[in-house]
């Protein structure tokens, strides 16, 4: 039997390490999609109301049958929505289209720098954290001032940083802010959005423990305390990833798969990030 294990949250809520993500799941899909996906083990969801498939999620958890005490469903607030008021009004929308009493973990989806917003935004999510409608808050794509200006600013310290992470982006310097203030880090895109599956670092390491390159990058993954939420529309894949838990790396190959980073990004550096 497959065990994920749990990290604890630093207000003591527990989070699967190896959740699934539901960016580019079709609305079409994404039901079906969830539903293997919880048929497979995995019992965290990582979904956003830009994903733009809440309700077919929320369909997927009900049509699982699975105890709604044992899933762990994730969803963010949009950038249009950030703002007190305004981010009130979209977690009761995004709560009305997953058809769920609690969620459990909600996030600020980018800072916005720019616009100056992501405090009052946390204020409200604050909010919704002592009002008990989510049980744990977090951000998503924070950098360091962003999050030292909510710890000053704001009351509670986010639980969670959700930012892109994967052997050619390795975060060490935010990796160590977020352990230092018992922040867990979350990882976004951690096989890169499946374009390090074929990194000849990965593939050579993949033959020689007679893995996939998934398995590998999510086995170095979880060996070093990240939270990951990998995407497949693929029955097959949704089942060999979800194995990568059974996988051991030895220390030395941990090692040679950080040397990959290249500081690289496949999706959006969040100071510039605007789009709304
Ligand atoms: N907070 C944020 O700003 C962001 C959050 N995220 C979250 O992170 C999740 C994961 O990131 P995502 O960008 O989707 O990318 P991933 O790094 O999870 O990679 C997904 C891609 O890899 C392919 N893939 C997955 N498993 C395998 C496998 N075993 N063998 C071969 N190919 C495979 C998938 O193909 P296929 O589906 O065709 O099988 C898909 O194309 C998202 O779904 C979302 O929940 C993502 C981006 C930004
Ligand atoms: O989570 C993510 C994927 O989808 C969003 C909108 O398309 C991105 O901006 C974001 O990073």
């Amino acid at each position: 039997m497959t065990t994920v294990p749990d990290v604890s949250l630093n207000n003591g809520v527990r989070i699967p390490q190896l959740g699934f993500g539901v960016w580019q799941v079709d609305a079409g899909d994404a039901a079906g999609v969830v539903r293997t996906a919880i048929e497979t083990g995995y019992r965290s969801i990582d979904t956003a109301a830009a994903y733009g498939n809440e309700e077919a999620v929320g369909e997927g958890i009900a049509a699982s049958g699975v105890d709604r005490d044992e899933l762990f469903v994730t969803s963010k607030l949009w950038n249009s929505d950030q703002g007190y008021d305004s981010t009130l009004r979209a977690f009761d929308a995004t709560m009305e289209r997953l058809r769920l009493e609690r969620l459990d973990l909600y996030l600020i989806h980018w800072p916005l720098p720019m616009y100056d917003r992501y405090v009052s935004t946390w204020k409200a999510l604050e909010r919704l954290y002592v009002e008990g409608r989510v049980r744990a808050i977090g951000v998503s794509n924070f950098h360091i001032p962003h999050l030292r200006r909510l710890m000053d600013e704001g009351g509670i310290v986010p639980t969670v940083n959700q930012i892109e992470l994967h052997p050619r982006l390795t975060q060490a310097e935010l990796r160590a802010f977020h352990a230092e203030h018992s922040i867990a880090t979350e990882a976004w895109s951690p096989l890169g959005n499946g374009k390090l599956l074929d990194d000849p670092g990965i593939t050579k390491l993949a033959e020689s423990y007679g893995a996939t390159p998934a398995q590998v990058i999510l086995s170095w993954h979880l060996k070093l305390g990240n939270i990951v939420i990998p995407k497949s529309v693929t029955p097959e894949r949704i089942r060999s990833n979800f194995e990568a838990v059974n996988l051991e790396l030895a220390s030395g190959d941990i090692d040679t798969i950080s040397a990959l980073n290249q500081n690289q990004r496949f999706g959006s550096d969040p100071d510039t990030m605007d789009v709304t």
